[in-house]
């Protein structure tokens, strides 16, 4: 599968150049759809910042090409120096709830029989559970070992993440995927269709997220963070049980407290009425909970688009640490992998600046016959390597059950045990 980073400037010069989706780009939730087919122009890579960028791409396209989506689309990188995918759809449809997903992504049987049997698939844990609990292990010294140090240098929580690398005797088929990851009510499924070598058409992030970074509509800003996770149980008292030990546990909230305030810091100097209407509570997906926050606010200048403020947020405490660069650099040298866009940004921006960003979470970058899963755990002091472990392989449930398989590539049964 190619690799984002470490690839030649050239390669990704030629893969751009040749951009013409097989997808449509989605964003899929019960509140709103968007779907983006084609696409009249990538946004320039340059030194710019990115929502000048955006700018000048909309600006241009509105005096040379005429009436067309005011739109960009796509998806940031985890690496804030990284380049996005960002681009201007031929065509876009809006609906309030899923109206216009049926329509983008027809049922499969529309449009092929049914295979006779299941796919064959072989997953590899990049990097093994031991490895990924042992790199847990090594945040909680060095988290330890900072103790003592200058406030600023204190590292209070680092966000490390692992990856399951799946190869299939067939194609694996985004749009199935996504129909599978919709069903979630709890989440916003998305598929964004990326640059890829010509030998791999339909490559895609492909993903179920529950987490919104920031959203912009007129003055009016909001933020949901979650951090602090449980699984799901089956039987209602069970699962009831974890929501309720969830809500109360320290650890959690610790790991919750540090996403909120860092992003009422970061908003802070741009925004009036800032604030949390609720407070802390519960938001569930279909497979696990998390604490949750809504943050709501408005804009002093309205000039700052939706795009500039996802660069603003991101990454927050919820995929990287705190203090961030700090917690930045020790994911580098713990998880030793390129995270690509997962725990980037998935969403849009149009030309008055509104849009809506989502935390790229719960998703895979889908290429041939080729996927690559993440899933990441924030880590605190109190933190256990095994249970954060666990929480990684509740994380990938989503995605893997969407493929119909388990963590060791088993098919699952007709009740998705
Ligand atoms: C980093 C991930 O989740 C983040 C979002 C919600 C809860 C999280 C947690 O409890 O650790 C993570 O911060 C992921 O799903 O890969």
């Amino acid at each position: 599968m190619p690799e984002i980073a470490g690839q030649a400037a050239e390669e990704r010069a030629e893969e751009r150049a040749g951009f013409a989706p097989a997808l449509p780009f989605a964003l899929v939730s019960s509140g709103e759809t968007l779907v983006g087919k084609g696409c009249l122009g990538l946004v320039a890579e340059g030194d710019e910042p990115l929502g000048a960028r955006v700018r000048a791409h909309l600006a241009a396209s509105a005096a040379f090409r005429g009436p067309a989506p005011d739109i960009v689309v796509g998806a940031l990188p985890y690496e804030p120096g990284a380049p996005a995918h960002l681009f201007q759809p031929a065509e876009l449809s809006r609906s309030a709830g899923r109206a216009c997903f049926a329509a983008a992504f027809p049922p499969p049987a529309l449009v092929r029989p049914p295979p006779a049997r299941p796919p064959h698939m072989c997953i590899a844990a990049e990097p093994p559970l031991a490895a990924y609990r042992a790199a847990v292990a090594e945040a909680l010294v060095r988290m330890q070992a900072s103790e003592g140090a200058p406030m600023g240098e204190v590292l209070r929580k680092i966000v490390l993440s692992r990856s399951l690398r799946l190869s299939s005797d067939r194609p694996i088929d985004a749009s199935t995927l996504l129909r599978a990851l919709a069903r979630d009510a709890g989440v916003t499924a998305f598929c964004v269709p990326l640059a890829g070598a010509p030998q791999t058409p339909g490559r895609a992030l492909v993903g179920a997220t529950p987490e919104l970074l920031v959203a912009r509509q007129g003055t009016v800003v909001t933020s949901h963070p979650l951090a602090g996770s449980a699984r799901r149980r089956r039987e209602a008292s069970a699962d009831r049980a974890a929501a309720q030990a969830l809500l109360a546990s320290d650890k959690d909230r610790r790991e919750h407290g540090e996403v909120v305030t860092a992003i009422l810091d970061q908003l802070a100097p741009h925004c009036v009425d800032l604030g949390t209407p609720v407070g802390i509570g519960l938001t569930a997906t279909a497979s696990m909970w998390h604490l949750g926050t809504r943050i709501t606010g408005r804009l002093r200048r309205t000039e700052l688009s939706a795009i500039d403020l996802a660069v603003l947020l991101h990454p927050t405490p919820a995929v990287c640490g705190t203090p961030r660069a700090l917690a930045a650099r020790a994911i580098a040298e713990l998880e030793g992998y390129d995270r690509g866009f997962y725990s980037g940004a998935v969403g849009w921006c149009d030309g008055a600046g509104d849009g809506t960003w989502h935390v790229a979470l719960r998703c895979a970058e889908v290429a041939g016959h080729e996927a690559r899963l993440y899933a990441g755990a924030g880590i605190v002091p109190g933190s256990d390597p095994v249970s954060e472990g666990e929480e990684t392989s509740a994380k990938f449930a989503a995605m893997l059950q969407a493929l119909g398989i388990d963590e060791d590539g088993r098919p699952l049964t007709e009740d998705g045990a």
